[in-house]
């Protein structure tokens, strides 16, 4: 008896191969390793129509024959016979996604160039008439050389075709001008047909397809993404400065109101100092959070947003994470602890705790009045050319250091700690369309009303718990009320840590409450300096002039490098142990966290002060 003859399904990831495999071979699989690597083999059997047994082997998705993962270098020794141990099949099936037909179709010529018999299975045909697109399979046919079926893997339709066209796939052979075509030749061959394949495609599918075209590109995919980014920080600071300063002056009012009406006292010094001026301080931010929020809530909705996450796949690929962790990270940018609580979607535990350790590098909203107190203070307001404003540039940079910083710990956590293999990406891309405007005020409502009852909640105890302990006791005629202070005198005990890295007495009296959330820095520092006045002119003296008054360029930007870095967040390590069902890992990523803290600190400080800035 001969042997049985052995079908391979191929085609490009996500194509719906092993949805087609399970449809075709029900229960009759197999599933094992290939000899000598980690990935995964399946092969089942299957009766043709002309009821001969065939073997079905489902292959891992691939772009090319020319292999750069071990996934595709299964494939593709496979389909050449090159695999030890296992036969060459004796037929293809090239599974099409017809949602996505240009790029299916480079990786199919360079199947049918190989000259086997094959069967093409133009599956996905739902989605794409969904997206108010028709195809037709005949013209496709006609320029392929080969049967073209068209399928809908997960409800079986077109199955019996399918199974017929590969009872008599055998005779068939490749059209004439697939074989021999170099890369680029392929893509311009696979354009044309693509284009020339639809029957009937919608005004807003074109569109569509364009922008993707554009949008994701490999090269101006990117460049676009970035520029996009960079627009967005130059906004917080140019279009936040009016309604800041509005916010500013309300404060300020208030403040000179308390100190007209209100008899002297410790009720009248805990209003102004700690209350106004302290929580004051972090409300003004209010409107850098708004205007940052209705960007990422506009990508969110008009479906740019899983573009980006696509376009960073690869980026994350080569940390060894998957695109899967970007959606976690994005929403880390907002806050981390949202961000924590939806790694739960990653399947694998290796990738998912990468992520959780990594979060708190993204830079939450939280950082935003700490990093935009310290720019408007000291980042000149000019612009470096082309109306490209340099304290934008600034907040841009310290994303970016945000980011750079977790690419490199993904890279080496993936080396030591969580190693392992990173795990593919499937992610169903949404239509695009225009932000709702109802849809964008309710959620920037959300973000405003989440930021302001922070103010009044966690930052108003802690700063009103840091009046009490920088007003006790009370310090005698002559002395300095902060270094008599119980905080004064903390403070001074952690400054001989943090001075090497060129902080001084009062930064660091403003990181221990700022342990609680990064805001509370801000609102520390303007508590401080209203306590530390003598007068109360001097007291109304803006937290940004009192900063520059007092601190050095160089120390200034070391405040802000350490805060790129340090896990000053309690909520986000609770939900790290809640996560991770422990404290060894949150007590991990404090470590290494405020280590390198430390270590960005020093390095700005010394690097700033060698530059005699
Ligand atoms: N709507 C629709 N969904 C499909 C169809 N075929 C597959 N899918 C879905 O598309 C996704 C990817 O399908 P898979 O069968 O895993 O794709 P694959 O080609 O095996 O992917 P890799 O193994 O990663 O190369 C799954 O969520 C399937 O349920 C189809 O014809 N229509
Ligand atoms: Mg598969």
């Amino acid at each position: 008896m001969s042997r049985q003859r052995k079908i391979a399904l191929v085609g490009n990831p996500n194509a719906g191969k092993s949805a087609l495999f399970n449809a075709l071979t029900g229960a009759r699989q197999k599933i094992a390793n290939y000899p000598g690597v980690t990935v995964e083999r399946k092969a089942g059997r299957f009766v043709l129509p002309t009821g001969e047994p065939v073997e079905m082997t489902d292959l891992p998705g691939a772009y090319s024959l020319e292999a750069t993962s071990p996934d595709e270098e299964v494939t593709s020794k496979v389909i050449r016979g090159q695999f030890a141990g296992e036969s060459a099949p004796d037929a293809l099936v090239v599974v099409l996604d017809a949602s996505n037909l240009e790029q299916h179709l480079v990786f199919a010529q360079e199947i049918l160039a190989l000259g086997k018999p094959t069967v093409i299975a133009l599956n996905m045909v739902d989605l794409a008439q969904r997206d108010g697109l028709v195809l037709d399979p005949a013209l496709l046919e006609q320029e392929l050389g080969v049967r073209v079926v068209p399928t809908v893997a997960v409800r079986g339709r077109g199955l019996a075709e399918l199974a017929e066209a590969i009872a008599s796939a055998e005779t068939r052979l490749p059209g004439p001008g697939i074989t021999d075509l170099s890369l680029i030749e392929r893509r311009v061959a696979a354009h044309a047909m693509a284009e020339g394949a639809i029957l009937s495609e919608t005004r807003r599918h074109r569109l569509h397809a364009r922008l993707d075209r554009v949008l994701l590109n490999p090269w101006a995919g990117p460049v676009i993404l970035a520029a996009f980014l960079f627009v967005v920080f130059q906004a917080v600071f140019a279009w936040a400065t009016p309604f800041a300063d509005a916010l500013e002056g309300g404060v300020g009012w208030l403040t000179a109101l308390s100190i007209e009406f209100l008899p002297t006292g410790l009720g009248r010094d805990l209003l102004t100092e700690g209350i106004l001026g302290g929580v004051g301080s972090v409300v003004v931010f209010l409107p850098q959070i708004v205007i940052l929020f209705a960007f990422i809530l506009a990508m969110e909705a008009s479906g740019y947003m899983a573009r980006a996450a696509f376009l960073m796949d690869r980026m994350m690929a080569h940390v060894g994470l998957s695109g899967r962790s970007f959606i976690p990270l994005l929403s880390s940018f907002a806050c981390a602890i949202p961000g924590i609580m939806a790694t739960r979607a990653i399947s694998d535990p290796r990738d998912r705790l990468t992520t959780i350790l990594i979060a708190p590098l993204m830079t939450c909203s939280a950082r935003l009045p700490v990093y935009a107190v310290i720019i408007a203070a000291f980042i000149p307001r000019q612009t470096v050319g082309w109306g490209v404003g340099l304290q934008g540039l600034v907040l841009f940079a310290l994303y970016v250091a945000g980011v750079l910083g977790a690419m490199i710990v993904a890279l080496v956590l993936r080396r030591s700690v969580t190693k392992g293999a990173a795990s593919g990406f499937i992610m169903e891309l949404p239509k695009y369309q225009l932000p709702r405007l109802k849809d964008m005020a309710i959620g920037l409502w959300q973000r405003a009303w989440i930021f302001l009852r922070r103010a009044g909640t966690i930052i108003f105890t802690v700063t009103v718990v840091l009046w009490v302990m920088l007003n006790f006791p009370q310090a005698r005629p002559g002395e300095s009320q902060v270094d008599v202070s119980i905080a004064g005198r903390v403070a001074n005990g952690l400054a001989v840590v943090v001075e090497p890295i060129g902080f001084n007495r009062d930064m660091a009296l403003a990181l221990i409450p700022a342990m609680a959330a990064r805001e509370v820095a801000v609102s520390s520092l303007a508590t401080t300096y209203a306590v530390d006045a003598t007068d109360e002119e001097q007291q109304a003296v803006e937290l940004g002039d009192q900063l520059k008054a007092r601190w050095t360029l160089p120390m200034a930007l070391a405040f802000l490098a350490w805060f790129v870095f340090a896990p000053q967040c309690m909520s986000t390590i609770a939900v790290a142990r809640r996560e991770t069902n422990g404290w060894k890992w949150p007590t991990f990523m404090l470590v290494y966290l405020f280590a390198m803290a430390y270590a960005a600190a020093g390095l700005t400080y010394w690097a700033a002060v060698a530059a005699g800035l």
